[in-house]
């Protein structure tokens, strides 16, 4: 990467960014208290004179945990005309010294640099810097930038916000997807490394590595499952069809992921960690959610029937946390999966390991209670609307599972205790994830719980 050194992050800057992160949706330390840690920085050629273009890495250090982001920015002295609000992050200096400092997605400068910058692999189409871009509106952990050229096929640009050393999954997977030709996953287009001080500082400290965004082919005119599924429960409409071509585009996925990566089969000792992992989780959903201790003596009694789970399946690379939310149905592709890098509340070392791949089907199953829980879950709601959502829940995951069975060769419902387990273990890190980031949706997992449990 033909970037420099940057500047340091000095106090005044410090105060702009511990005002302007944490309204960001991707500030992974909301509701805790931090002090900002300068990593690194990196300065970046600017194609605009008199624009700087700087990449800030920054610790959010809240004692027991520092989160690693990555902050691009742009200082101008004027102001950037288009910039959208929540882009302008502050002013740093006054009178004619004033810098103007705007999130690097929404400034061309920066884009073009980015872009500039990005590594393809052999045989991939390059993206040409300079092509207009704009920023993905909507829900999002990370930060993606959307680039149309105007002669040739559009891209989509994904910044990682939290950074982690090595191999970022996103890339590793898509990499090896694109190589082995999967047709459910957008094609990979390019790729950006970087380098900033690790978390633990001090005298003699090695720099660690690590991908910064990711480039894939983008599909125009696609639909995210989540809000066809939505919609679809709402107006009871069949969801069948699509649910059943979703199962087998996971399968599919599922065979490209053991080509590429190869699986392993499952001994005893391989079986124990298994098991100790599904326990582990369930301890620390029970530690994390006071709500889930009235399930107290069932959770007990899971936790010591998980000992007979046997006759695992081999283990392989998945997706790790596949929902309605992470699959699009493109024109001309069908489904489409996206967002390898597994779930974000789990530690970065432990979303590589080969899993079992009815991890991810678990996944969607949840994802359709979600969907049918979504206006149903709670008091007050009229049991035949309750009835009627549960019944459309059943056949999209039956039409899921059926799709899933008619490529992989097994019907994931023939493991039922270890599907129901797998279901079990994912309402927990929901029950979590909800209660850290969105409390009012906190009851659709913990009705899951209640009724997996039951
Ligand atoms: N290749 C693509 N083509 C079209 N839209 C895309 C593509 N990749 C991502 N998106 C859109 O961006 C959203 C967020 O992408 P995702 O990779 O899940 O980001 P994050 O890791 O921040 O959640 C998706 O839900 C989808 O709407
Ligand atoms: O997309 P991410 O990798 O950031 O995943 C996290 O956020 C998801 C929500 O955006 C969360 O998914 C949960 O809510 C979905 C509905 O919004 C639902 O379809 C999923 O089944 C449910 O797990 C995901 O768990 C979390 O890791």
């Amino acid at each position: 990467m033909s970037v420099v050194p940057g500047p340091a992050l000095d106090d005044e800057l410090g105060r702009l960014l511990h005002t302007w992160m944490p309204a960001q949706r991707w500030y992974p330390a909301k509701g805790r208290g931090v002090g900002l840690r300068d990593l690194g920085a990196f300065a970046w050629p600017s194609s605009e004179p008199g624009v700087d273009v700087v990449t800030h890495v920054v610790g959010l250090d809240s004692g027991d945990r520092l989160d690693v982001v990555q902050v691009p920015l742009t200082y101008r002295a004027a102001p950037l005309a288009s910039a959208v609000p929540g882009a302008t992050v502050g002013v740093l200096g006054s009178g004619d010294a004033a810098r103007h400092v705007t999130d690097g997605p929404h400034d061309p400068a920066f884009v073009g640099a980015l872009l500039a910058a990005l590594r393809t692999g052999e045989g991939a189409l390059p993206v040409p810097a300079g092509a207009p871009s704009r920023v993905l509106s909507g829900e999002q952990s990370n930060t993606s930038i959307i680039v149309e050229p105007v002669d040739g096929p559009p891209a989509i640009v994904k910044l990682f916000r939290t950074l982690h050393p090595g191999a970022n999954p996103d890339v590793e997977v898509l990499e090896a997807l694109t190589r082995v030709g999967s047709g459910h996953v957008p094609a990979l287009r390019g790729w950006l490394e970087g380098t900033w001080l690790p978390a633990v500082a001090g005298p003699g400290v090695i720099p660690v590595s690590g991908h910064l965004a990711v480039a894939v082919e983008f599909l125009p005119g696609s639909e995210d499952a989540w809000r066809v599924a939505l919609s679809a429960v709402r107006d009871r409409t069949d969801f069948t069809a699509a649910a059943r071509d979703l199962g087998a585009a996971t399968a599919q996925v599922h065979a490209d992921l053991a080509t590429a990566f190869g699986t392993t089969a499952v001994d005893e000792a391989a079986r124990a960690r298994m098991v100790a992992s599904l326990r582990a989780r369930l301890d620390w959903a029970r530690s994390a959610v006071r709500d889930l201790d009235v399930h107290a003596a069932a959770l007990d009694a899971h936790a010591a029937a998980l000992d007979g789970l046997s006759d695992l399946p081999p283990l392989q690379r998945v997706h790790g946390d596949l929902h309605l939310g992470q699959v699009l149905q493109a024109p001309g592709k069908g489904w489409v999966l996206l967002d390898f890098e597994g779930e974000p509340l789990r530690p970065l070392a432990e979303r590589t390991v080969p899993d079992l791949a009815l991890r991810d089907v678990a996944g969607m199953l949840r994802s359709v209670d979600y969907a049918a829980g979504h206006d149903t879950v709670g008091e007050g709601v009229d049991p035949a609307a309750v009835a009627s959502a549960d019944a459309w829940a059943a056949a999209t995951r039956d039409a899921f599972c059926d799709g899933y069975g008619s490529v992989a060769g097994r019907d994931p419902r023939e493991q039922a205790d270890l599907l129901r387990a797998l279901q079990l273990d994912k309402a927990l890190y929901e029950v979590v994830y909800e209660a850290r980031n969105r409390p009012s949706w906190l009851r659709i997992p913990l009705t899951a719980v209640a009724r997996l449990l039951g």
